[in-house]
């Protein structure tokens, strides 16, 4: 930065003027928007129009001044000066945008997702996309606290140059900041191959691979606020999907897109996308394993085939002082005709009944004298079978109305059905874990389990399509009725308000007005199993296994996806070992690779230790490089007893960090007896398994018993290689048993 004392606190004033006029503006609009949102409370009554005319302004303003409230920090962050002869000489980028009525709705700061401010992150001295100057605000509540500049010409280049970095000064302000246990927001410093993945195209599976810290996370993240910024209309009625590994992390990634003003994405673990259960149910890793593998799928189809029975030979039903026999030979034409009709189980049963309803007829009449009987007559005895209970109980014997919930509970409570549906598919030992493993609750492996059953089951839902149709009919009546007000009334057509220019038809326009004046489309869809995304993100990808990637491939039959993850870091034994092995049944090879390769969490004097374990992991991979260095070496311990000196050692961290955040990593078995002893800190010290601390990261990581970490697993170096990789500032290492080779350079 090139400005003199005296220069730079007038450049610093001048900054404050502009941003404080921006803050008046956002007031501004705040209380224009509150005053619409009150009048149109105080309304009351009035014909079906008025109120539906009600209905949608209310939605605009409560989501409006949701949107004006979440962008009060760092309102305004940066600003381009072009070169002259540019259509616009500067630009302010933020958090959202804002216009100038008064002056033909000029740009007073620009929307960080716009086309405009692309070149924030992008240009570079060597290609300036036009850019002279690009200036980074930095700022503490509505108060302008100092800038960084670049100047981007060629004599500049050799400026962040290694690693490519925009607005370094900016960033590394960013990245020495202590963790407060939530995520934030980067827009103020996304970098040019975050800002390439987050602006990609909609359509199509991307994955993008990094290794630890690289910001994939954040990158997954700020793509969904893009995406909706950019796609609303396609996007706000079918949903934005994130998913991520377990409830922590979920907690963790929580605030960052209501800070970017999204509040319509759907947050889930795979254990929350089944409808009604939060599956969190606990099982050995050998168990999950097993229920992951992609022949459960045949052994679900089977155990559901399994349910569809015919008589041995015979099956004799009481009725009426007499007794009627259905057959093997009657069943089994039955069965085949509806299994024949690739319905699933529960609908096909309508058809089963049906046959099995017409023979029983035929022999009660056949019984009475065929001969006196007319059709009616007939429809009469058919009537008084389906509504007999031993009839019914028959049916219900050889073919029952079935749950998903049901099937899966029988067949992991008996033996004798687990063996029939996967004597061929799952080895004794395997069939015996899933066994073993039924606990009082769901896990999350069961869910895509469930998923299954529930697209071999079916419902019966005849009567619900009739009641969709009548529903759509009347949607459509609304929406036309709130497009003809549209028509008419000025001041709801306010285009930041309402985004009305991407309303098309009525018929559009009545799905998102369903959403809009129920429920969004985040919330219907975390009711509905078989719900289908716009856009599906899933941070941690590597982690899924092959029946959790089929239920994910169902909420996304438009295949538009955004994968994250890392391979490296893989710990589920079920999980991808490559890529193209997970997506190859789904999507064959029309997926794009992304690679993100510097990583800004961990400094390097951490990395290169977390590089020895990467390389025993695989000799071929490499991490990513760090974008920091600290000066402070991790430190080692081999405490005589852990039980003693763990606590003190975990003191000392906290008052190192200073207000910052500790984690103790713990092999799952050790976990109860450290949070014992660690019991009385406070709330910045976690201690977590490296299962739950996938995706996390703290200013400082005590990382205890590495060598049972390792032998934990199969994949247990890459737990430690996860381990060694959360923290952002400090890492010790606690052994208390062998030692880890890879670690060996610590002491
Ligand atoms: N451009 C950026 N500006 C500021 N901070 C950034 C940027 N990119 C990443 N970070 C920060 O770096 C840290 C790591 O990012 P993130 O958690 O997204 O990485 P990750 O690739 O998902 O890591 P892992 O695979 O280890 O879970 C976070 O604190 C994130 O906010």
């Amino acid at each position: 930065m090139s400005v003199s004392s005296d220069g730079f606190t007038a450049e610093l004033a001048r900054e404050q003027a502009y941003v404080t006029t921006l803050y008046a503006k956002l007031d501004a609009e705040r209380v224009e928007a509150q005053r619409r949102l009150d009048e149109t409370l105080r309304q009351t009554g009035g014909t079906p129009q008025a109120r539906t005319e009600r209905d949608v302004a209310t939605t605009l303003y409560t989501d409006r001044l949701a949107q004006l409230g979440s962008v009060e920090q760092g309102l305004a962050f940066g600003r381009l000066d072009f070169v002259p002869g540019n259509a616009e000489e500067t630009t302010y980028i933020g958090r959202l945008g804002l216009f100038d009525e008064d002056d033909d709705y000029r740009p007073l700061l620009v929307d960080w997702r716009a086309p405009v401010a692309r070149p924030f992150y992008l240009a570079t001295a060597a290609s300036p996309e036009g850019v002279r100057r690009r200036r980074h605000l930095r700022s503490l509540t509505r108060k302008v606290t100092g800038f960084d500049d670049e100047i981007l010409d060629l004599t500049a280049a050799d400026h962040g140059q290694d690693l490519g970095l925009a607005g370094e000064a900016a960033l590394l302000a960013a990245l020495e900041q202590r963790r407060t246990g939530e995520m934030s927001d980067i827009v103020a410093t996304i970098q040019a191959e975050q800002d390439r993945i987050i602006r990609a195209p909609l359509g199509g599976v991307m994955v993008v691979q990094g290794g630890p810290g690289t910001g994939k996370t954040a990158v997954a993240l700020h793509r969904a606020a893009y995406l909706l910024y950019t796609h609303r209309q396609q996007l706000t009625t079918r949903g934005v999907l994130v998913v991520g590994p377990n409830s922590t992390f979920l907690r963790y990634i929580g605030q960052v897109l209501p800070s970017l003003g999204e509040t319509g994405v759907l947050l889930a673990t795979i254990g929350q996308l089944y409808p009604g259960l939060d599956a969190d149910g606990v099982e050995s890793r050998e168990t999950t394993e097993v229920k992951g593998r992609l022949v459960m799928a045949e052994v679900l189809a089977n155990a559901v085939r399994d349910r569809q029975r015919v008589p041995e030979p015979v099956l004799e039903i009481e009725y009426e002082h007499d007794v009627l026999k259905l057959d093997r030979k009657t069943c089994t034409d039955a069965r085949t005709r509806a299994r024949r009709s690739r319905r699933p189980h529960n609908p096909a049963r309508r058809l089963f009944v049906s046959d099995v309803l017409d023979a029983l007829t035929r022999q009660a009449a056949r019984k009475l004298g065929e001969d006196l009987l007319d059709g009616q007559d007939l429809q009469d005895i058919r009537a008084e079978l389906a509504a007999d209970e031993q009839v019914a109980a028959a049916i219900d014997s050889l073919w029952p109305v079935l749950t998903p919930e049901g099937v899966l509970d029988d067949l992991f409570a008996d033996r004798e059905r687990l063996a029939s549906a996967a004597r061929k598919l799952l080895p004794a030992e395997d069939r015996a874990l899933l066994e073993s493993g039924r606990e009082a609750r769901w896990t999350p492996a069961d869910v895509p389990l469930l998923d299954e059953l529930a697209e071999l089951i079916g419902v019966d839902d005849t009567e619900a399509r009739v009641e969709r149709k009548r529903r759509e009919r009347e949607d459509r009546a609304y929406a036309e009725g709130v497009l003809d007000i549209l028509e008419q009334d000025e001041e709801i057509i306010d285009e930041e308000l309402l985004r009305v220019s991407d309303v098309l038809d009525a018929e559009l326009f009545a799905e998102r007005q369903v959403a809009r004046s129920e429920l969004t489309a985040a919330q219907r869809a975390a009711q509905d199993r078989t719900w289908t995304f716009g856009h599906v993100i899933v941070d941690e990808a590597q982690e899924l296994s092959a029946m959790d990637w089929r239920l994910l491939m169902r909420r996304s039959p438009n295949r538009s996806m955004t994968l994250v993850g890392d391979v490296a870091q893989t710990g589920a034994a079920g999980g991808a070992r490559s890529w193209g092995e997970a997506l190859s049944p789904y999507v064959a090879d029309r997926w794009r690779l992304e690679q993100l390769t510097v990583n800004y969490r961990t400094p390097a004097e951490i990395m290169a230790i977390a590089a020895r374990v990467l390389a025993e992991v695989d000799p071929a991979l490499s991490a990513p490089s760090s974008v920091r260095e600290t000066g402070v070496p991790p430190w080692s311990a081999r405490p005589a007893s852990l039980a003693g000196e763990l606590p003190g050692l975990v003191a000392r961290e906290l008052s190192e960090v200073d207000g910052g955040t500790v984690a103790v990593l713990v092999p799952a078995p050790r976990f109860d007896d450290v949070s014992s002893w660690l019991s009385e800190h406070d709330e910045r010290l976690s201690v977590l398994t490296v299962e739950r601390a996938k995706g996390l990261e703290f200013d400082s990581v005590v990382l205890v018993a590495p060598d049972e970490v390792v032998a934990g697993s199969p994949r247990g170096l890459n737990d430690l290689y996860v381990a060694l990789t959360r923290a952002t500032r400090r890492l010790g290492v606690v052994a208390t048993g062998d030692d880890v080779p890879a670690l060996s350079v610590l002491g």
